[in-house]
């Protein structure tokens, strides 16, 4: 049996209070997480429960207080080379143009021919025309492609993503969730995805992991996604069988959003 792509277990992340450096704060514990390769895994979860953390963790940016890391079977140590991440900020270089924020991790890795691929990238997410332009000169969704092209470009094996569209309007969304999906059906890496969206979750993954509000947040259940492949995102939602699950895992997840939103409030 092969290893999975990611293996968190028993992981433990405590940190000093922002308010109070004499307390500490254990955002996340006891969480075993696993993305087989090849798998899409979203981890859902209240606001500031600790989704962020561990992406950290898998991405090898926070070393976890307890508890172990796996990547295809090796401990992780130090940055994960294997992974490429896509955060919820603006991650383009504004003073490079698209084509140019696309090379840049081919150039660092000293690859011959990085300006064809990153043209091939930039193709594959439709912004062919486009790599003269400054960030600045694009549109809140044409960034967010040539984020994509730029992470996807260096052919990670594991592709980390935490709320990459939420800043979208959800036509562009929805069809940056589709390309996303086309993308990943034709080389079938392992996703782990951050999302507050359950909709978004269930409509992406293969698993969607549960976690429970903080302190000390967990998973608190996990959810095989049964419907059927290639998924149009806006057309599945309709399917009697996603309002099934969205309903299985909102029963999981409501009060512990209720209490993830009472401790903002209380913050
Ligand atoms: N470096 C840090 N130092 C202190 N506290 C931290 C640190 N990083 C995260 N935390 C705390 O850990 C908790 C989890 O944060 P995290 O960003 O992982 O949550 P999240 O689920 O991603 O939140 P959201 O849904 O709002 O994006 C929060 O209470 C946060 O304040």
């Amino acid at each position: 049996m092969t290893a999975p792509a990611l293996q968190l277990d028993n992981v433990a992340c405590t940190f000093v209070s922002k308010d109070d450096p004499s307390q500490r704060y254990t955002a996340v514990r006891e969480v075993a997480l696993t993305v087989g390769a090849g798998e899409f895994v979203s981890v859902v979860g209240p606001t500031g429960c600790g989704k962020s953390t561990l992406l950290n963790v898998a991405a090898g940016l926070l070393q976890p207080s307890t508890g172990s890391v796996k990547v295809f079977g090796e401990p992780l140590v130090g940055i994960n080379a294997r992974a490429g991440y896509m955060f919820q900020s603006e991650s383009l270089m504004p003073w490079r143009t698209a084509l140019q924020n696309v090379m840049a991790g081919l150039e660092f890795r000293g690859v011959a021919d990085a300006r064809e691929q990153a043209e091939e990238w930039l193709k594959r997410v439709g912004l062919g025309g486009f790599g003269n332009r400054y960030p600045h000169q694009l549109s809140g969704g044409m960034r967010k492609r040539v984020s994509l092209a730029q992470t996807l470009v260096l052919d990670p094996d594991i592709i980390l993503m935490d709320e990459p569209f939420s800043a979208l309007d959800i036509q562009t969304r929805q069809l940056m969730e589709n390309e996303v999906l086309a993308l990943w059906s034709a080389k079938k890496k392992a996703v782990l995805f951050i999302t507050h969206d359950l909709d978004e979750a269930i409509a992406m993954s293969d698993r969607v992991v549960c976690l429970s509000a903080g302190p000390g947040a967990r998973p608190i259940g996990e959810f095989a996604i049964d419907l059927p492949r290639p998924r149009d995102v806006a057309e599945v939602r309709v399917m009697p069988r996603f309002v099934e699950l969205h309903q299985a895992i909102w029963a999981v997840l409501r009060d512990e959003v209720l209490k993830g939103y009472q401790q903002q409030l209380a913050a």
